[in-house]
């Protein structure tokens, strides 16, 4: 079995793939403090819970927090005896590789959301990502990354406004009943909502233009089905696409890389 890890600015996630589907998917928040014994409490307990016991062979990583990444690869070490895949490190090769500016750091997040975008769509994508940030990865007709957007996230944006204007509370992200706002929070939730929607639509509708070729625009992250309701922004939705890409990546490595 593979155990997968998508480690983000704010979550944490693992998953267990047992070669044709995700055993079980368990959240975390992202603390570069957490040692490789604490990851081995957290993920035992709730697997045991689950009713899982879980034979872990394999174990490959994406982080867009560097810090963490010597925990979890001790975590492999000691807990699992394997030597972990990091993707966006020289010996994870990646099915195609990105064309961008030189010494550019792509976030390995979006490198694993275009793969596994690419093996389930073909070329010629845009992938929306509702995490910490917005992100928008372009996938050309061969598979690869070819750049794109960052944006600012959904959550941090809200927590933004509460923290920059002392009259404003922290609110929620949900769709409002109507645009124009007859209370503060309705007034916030409809700024937020509709103005991602707007950004959404604004940026792809751009990135098509310049792009110059049909694409499908496909939506992940915890916020895309709220996003989804407020107009047509996505051809489809996948919230497991990046847990996807890390098993393509993984099997792309297995039959490619050294043994
Ligand atoms: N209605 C909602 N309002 C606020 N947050 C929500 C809502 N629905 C889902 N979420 C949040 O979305 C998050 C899941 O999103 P996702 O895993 O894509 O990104 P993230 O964990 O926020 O960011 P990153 O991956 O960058 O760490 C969860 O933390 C969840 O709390
Ligand atoms: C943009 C984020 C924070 C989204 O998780 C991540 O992909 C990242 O840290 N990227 C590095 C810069 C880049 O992707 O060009
Ligand atoms: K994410």
């Amino acid at each position: 079995m593979l155990l997968c890890i998508d480690c983000g600015n704010t979550n944490t996630v693992f998953s267990i793939w047992d070669g044709t589907r995700f055993l079980c998917t368990l959240r975390t928040s992202t603390e570069h403090q957490r040692t490789a014994d604490q990851y081995f409490v957290w993920f035992s307990t709730l697997v045991g819970h689950h009713g899982i016991r879980p034979e872990i062979e394999d174990v490959i990583i994406s982080s867009t927090v560097p810090r963490v990444v010597f925990n979890l690869r001790v975590l492999a070490d000691r807990y699992f005896n394997t030597r972990p895949l990091v993707v966006g490190r020289p010996d994870c090769l990646l099915p195609v590789p990105p064309r961008v500016d030189p010494g550019t750091g792509v976030g390995p997040d979006r490198l694993v959301n275009s793969a596994g975008a690419f093996e389930r769509h073909g070329g010629n994508l845009i992938v929306v990502d509702f995490g910490t940030a917005t992100t928008f990865d372009v996938v050309a007709q061969d598979g690869a990354y070819v750049g794109g957007v960052i944006a600012p996230g959904v959550n941090l944006s809200l927590e933004a406004l509460h923290m920059a204007a002392a009259a404003l509370p922290h609110v929620d992200v949900t769709k409002p009943q109507s645009v124009i706002g007859t209370n503060t929070v309705a007034c916030m939730q409809s700024g937020i909502f509709w103005g991602y929607v707007g950004l959404v639509r604004e940026i792809c509708g751009r990135i098509r233009d310049e792009y110059d070729q049909p694409m499908k625009i496909i939506g992940t992250g915890g916020l895309a089905p709220l996003f989804a309701t407020g107009d047509v922004l996505f051809d489809t939705i996948e919230e497991d696409l990046t847990m996807h890409g890390l098993t393509v990546i993984h099997a792309y490595n297995k039959e490619n890389g050294p043994t």
